[in-house]
């Protein structure tokens, strides 16, 4: 060990798994440790490690991209995500290569029921799609930027627009099972009341800006365009534009809860799509959201209404299959054509 007389400073430090950009948590561990034997002061060699950081850099995203792109060569423009009981969507896709989310490294894994676990890629009603088949939820236990990986890997995929799906339970008592909500606005609790935004952490400005506006998060005519289909499909009757609130879930929501969701604006109640969607406008992909309501909210004490279960989102969500995967078909053509023609 070698010291500078009159000085007690670090002789040594060695940095590991310097990964990323910015504030990641530092471990200090003395290494080796003596009295200097004149000064009689304790000097130390120190081995700094710099914690690997919890967030993917933008170059790792890319990898994911990638290897998706080596496997199945694509240039899809528009991407979907289907919420619990709606992979039915991707039933009408031609030519379409599966990609199941454990065969990507770096992926997650889909644990919900009625959430397929792959994505597929291709020819949707004449547009080429990257289409998830399930969805990653925070009350699986990924935090909500994990969540919402998959956006940034479509954004690396090439896609300009994203189609976000959900189910969820009606607050607005004017809404019916199986009813279609677009969303216009969103409550995102997890978010604003327990600090789980997912843009939380180091900033990449080469991917957005730090303080994204969200103010005008769903895109005006892609909406106008989905009531447009949904017009042409004879469905206009069921459809509404409503302001979406995520719960973090997995609990399903008290009365006091609702009536108090209900009072802050709220339409419909959930437990996913904010953190993707808030990822996707950072992004700077285009948003159309919707939530099939697959369940009433119960919103009184003593009533004698069914409780929501999960087995009654997947029953409503399978009774309207075809609806949806209908309205999808057709809403994607006509995105496709008006991105031609901006
Ligand atoms: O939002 P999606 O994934 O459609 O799923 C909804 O359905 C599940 C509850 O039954 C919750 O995961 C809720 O968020
Ligand atoms: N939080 C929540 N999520 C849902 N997903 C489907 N229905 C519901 C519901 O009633 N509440």
């Amino acid at each position: 060990m070698e010291y500078d007389p009159g000085l007690v400073r670090i002789r040594q430090c060695a940095i590991e798994d310097a990964a990323g950009p910015s504030f990641p948590p530092i471990e200090f561990q003395a290494e080796q440790e003596a009295a200097h034997p004149v000064l009689q002061k304790r000097v130390c060699v120190v081995r700094v490690r710099l914690a690997p950081l919890p967030w993917l850099t933008i170059n790792e995203v890319k990898k994911i991209a990638d290897f998706i792109k080596n496997k199945v060569p694509c240039n899809p423009k528009i991407g979907i995500v289907c919420g619990s009981g709606l992979g039915v969507i991707g039933d009408r896709i031609r030519n379409g290569v599966y990609i199941k989310y454990e065969d990507i490294p770096g992926f997650l894994v889909s644990t919900v029921v009625g959430h397929r676990g792959a994505l597929l890629i291709g020819d949707l009603n004449g547009v080429e799609v990257v289409c998830m088949l399930g969805r990653f939820h925070f009350y699986e236990g990924y935090p909500t930027w994990k969540c919402a990986l998959p956006i940034r890997v479509m954004r690396f995929l090439g896609v300009e627009t994203v189609i976000v799906t959900n189910a969820a339970g009606s607050v607005n008592p004017t809404y019916r099972v199986g009813d279609v909500m677009l969303l216009k606005d969103h409550l995102f609790l997890p978010s604003i009341c327990g600090g789980l935004n997912p843009l939380i952490g180091p900033n990449d400005d080469k991917l957005g800006v730090r303080f994204p506006s969200l103010t005008t998060a769903y895109d005006k005519k892609l909406r106008e365009i989905a009531l447009e289909t949904a017009e042409a499909l004879g469905l206009r009757e069921s459809f509404h534009e409503g302001v979406y609130v995520m719960n973090s879930g997995p609990a399903f929501e008290t009365i006091a809860e609702l009536n108090f969701l209900r009072s802050a604006g709220a339409d419909a109640v959930g437990m996913s799509t904010l953190p993707e969607v808030v990822t996707a406008r950072h992004c700077g992909l285009r948003v159309l959201a919707f939530s099939l309501i697959t369940n009433e909210c119960i919103m009184e004490y003593d009533s004698d209404k069914p409780h929501p279960t999960q087995e009654e989102v997947i029953e409503t969500a399978e009774a309207k299959q075809e609806q949806i995967s209908d309205f999808v078909f057709h809403l994607v053509s006509g995105m496709n054509k008006e991105a031609l023609a901006c």
